[in-house]
């Protein structure tokens, strides 16, 4: 069965005021089918470009990128491959519901009951009530869902998300990570690039770190909390949140992430506040690991020097 995704040898250059930048070197990763990549580095890294070439927005580049077997220069590659970018141009005045119509009506989706299907993916994404408001007359977040929303209203096969849960509350992020998290429960593919890895950590099955253009190592999210102890997810119930910064999770749930030193004083907190504690894991900070993998990276090249 072919990978979902898989790029071999990528190099992309840019020219850039008379000057020639690598954006990406020889980059090779693949995806595999039903698979949650997260793409992670910080600006500038080569997210967006590794995006492009698998969209063919960018075609000048040398290596081979294929999507289920095709390669990325055909436009059958993208057949079932829905994209969100991480600032959705929708049409301003259109409306929600018109756009999942526009949706499914570009991919070829025949369907009889298109109003209702079109529909319950907007409440899904708890934004039915605004089905029939004209995008510009929404909120960033809102705008984020509707995008969302037409994405998956297609059924794909493979997600490619940039930065999915950036103009999203806390609330918003949880939904979306919800509906992700069913989306890969039936058996869809997604590639995805965040600065942050603490909201996607609970779907992803892999992570690519990529620093400078150079993919430096892909980790599994049992990997990198292995590698981070010093840092605690912790869920709880309670009748309010201990402090703002809380993320709710459901009715009187909560969640937060603290240190290792701050987290007796957390759980007493809970029992002082008639809450009770439900789990305590090891949580996983981009900015901690990136800096401990650039480290190793480092390190390496300077005994091989
Ligand atoms: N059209 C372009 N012309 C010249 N240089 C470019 C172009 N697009 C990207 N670059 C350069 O290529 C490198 C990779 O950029 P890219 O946008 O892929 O990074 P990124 O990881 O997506 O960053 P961000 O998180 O800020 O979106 C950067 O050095 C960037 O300046």
């Amino acid at each position: 069965m072919p990978n979902a995704l898989e790029y071999k040898a990528v190099n992309k250059y840019f020219r850039s005021k008379g000057k020639l930048i690598q954006a990406l070197h020889n980059i090779n990763f693949s995806v595999a089918e039903g698979e949650v990549f997260g793409f992670v580095g910080p600006n500038g890294a080569g997210k967006s470009t590794t995006i492009k070439i698998m969209l063919d927005i960018i075609d000048d580049y040398t290596g081979d990128v294929q999507l289920y077997g095709v390669s990325a220069r055909n436009a059958d590659a993208r057949k079932g491959i829905a994209y969100v970018p991480e600032s959705p141009a929708l049409y301003e005045q259109f409306t929600p519901l018109e756009i999942l119509q526009m949706g499914l009506d570009m991919y070829g989706i025949r369907r009889t009951d298109k109003d209702a299907w079109c529909t319950q993916w907007l409440e899904r994404f708890s934004i039915g009530h605004v089905a029939k408001q004209r995008i510009r007359s929404l909120s960033k977040g809102t705008a984020q869902r509707v995008a969302l929303a037409h994405a998956l209203v297609v059924n794909p096969k493979l997600l490619v998300l940039d930065e999915p849960l950036s103009g999203l509350d806390p609330v918003g992020r949880k939904d979306v990570i919800e509906i992700l998290a069913e989306y890969k429960k039936q058996g869809g593919a997604i590639f995805f690039t965040s600065h942050v890895l603490h909201d996607v950590e609970r779907i992803a099955d892999r992570f690519g770190f990529i620093h400078k253009g150079e993919l430096l190592t892909t980790r599994s999210p049992r990997e990198l909390a292995a590698e981070r102890a010093d840092c605690y997810l912790v869920r709880y119930n309670a009748e309010q949140p201990i402090h703002s910064s809380n993320i709710q999770i459901r009715d009187s749930e909560f969640e937060i992430e603290v240190t290792q030193s701050e987290l007796p004083n957390f759980i007493q907190q809970i029992s002082a506040n008639n809450g009770h504690l439900l789990t305590v894991k090891p949580a996983v900070s981009l900015e901690t690991v990136f800096f401990k993998i650039l480290n190793e990276q480092n390190n390496s090249n300077q005994i091989s020097n």
